[in-house]
């Protein structure tokens, strides 16, 4: 279980939130949306440790992690940045394989089972063929998916994810967010950020919606996430709307123009 507890968090005591408390269960898949700028970056950079807290704490299993080594931080909780890129030749296998850090001793190399870990995640994503690619060649939905084998073959029980989706083109996108589905029903938890309203409606269990150095947390947004909410947060008119479609229940946003 990963407990926030009154976090509040920013840069050079420049407080961008505050007072920001909510829990993840096993197979919880919690969605962060907000307009541009509104601090779900900030939130998650906190939540994995690359900023400190201003006040507050970030608990798994009741432990704060303030204090985990970087070792014990990357076995529980992955993190999938918005934007990373390598200046080194790193093939991309290289970056999967560096998901394994973690589980290697001082100065050991990856094993054959770590290959075989990074190469699964990959066949897993469907991208073997960017295995001797070079990352820093690769194109913007290539990176982000190497990232996300990366993260596979890190085995942590939490993922937290900035904008998973950027860049990935329409089928990668629901290959992704089917992923991500799976590994909550396997008892992962995920954290993701998201600019898609409809991720929220589709996937989420829980919701955190932040504006004006705030986060509202919604239960089971399916049922409780409104046209409301959206136009608070985003300041648009928006209509959640239902479709039927081979007796499933979808919902979609519209904005209003
Ligand atoms: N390193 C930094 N130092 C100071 N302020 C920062 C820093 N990084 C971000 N900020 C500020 O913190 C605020 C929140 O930024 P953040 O990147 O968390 O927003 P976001 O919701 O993730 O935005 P987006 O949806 O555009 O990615 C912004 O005002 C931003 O300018």
């Amino acid at each position: 279980m990963i407990h926030v507890d009154n976090l509040s968090c920013g840069y050079k005591n420049k407080k961008i939130l505050k007072n920001v408390s909510f829990q993840g269960e096993s197979g919880d898949i919690i969605c962060i949306l907000g307009p541009n700028g509104s601090g779900k970056s900030t939130l998650i950079k906190t939540i994995v440790g690359l900023l400190e807290p201003i006040e507050g704490k970030v608990c798994i299993e009741g432990e704060n992690i303030k204090d985990w080594s970087f070792n014990r931080r990357s076995k529980n909780i992955s993190y999938i940045p918005q934007t990373f890129s390598s200046t080194f030749q790193y093939t991309g296998l290289d970056i999967v394989l560096m998901g394994r850090t973690s589980y290697l001793g001082f100065g050991s190399s990856p094993t054959e089972e770590d290959e075989k870990i990074a190469l699964d995640a990959m066949k897993m994503l469907n991208i073997l063929e960017l295995k001797d690619k070079i990352y820093s060649n690769m194109s913007g939905g290539e990176r982000q998916l190497v990232k996300i084998a990366q993260s596979i073959a890190q085995q942590a029980k939490i993922i937290v994810m900035d904008e998973p989706t950027n860049n990935l083109d329409f089928a990668n996108q629901v290959i992704m967010l089917n992923y991500l589905k799976e590994c909550a029903k396997k008892g992962m938890i995920i954290i993701m950020a998201t600019h898609f309203p409809e991720q929220v409606l589709s996937f989420g269990t829980k919701t955190l919606l932040v504006k004006d150095g705030i986060v509202k947390v919604v239960e089971d947004p399916q049922k409780n996430l409104k046209d409301k909410d959206l136009k608070n947060l985003y300041g648009i008119d928006i209509r959640i709307v239902e479709l039927s479609i081979e007796n499933k229940t979808v919902k979609m946003c519209l904005p209003i123009y």
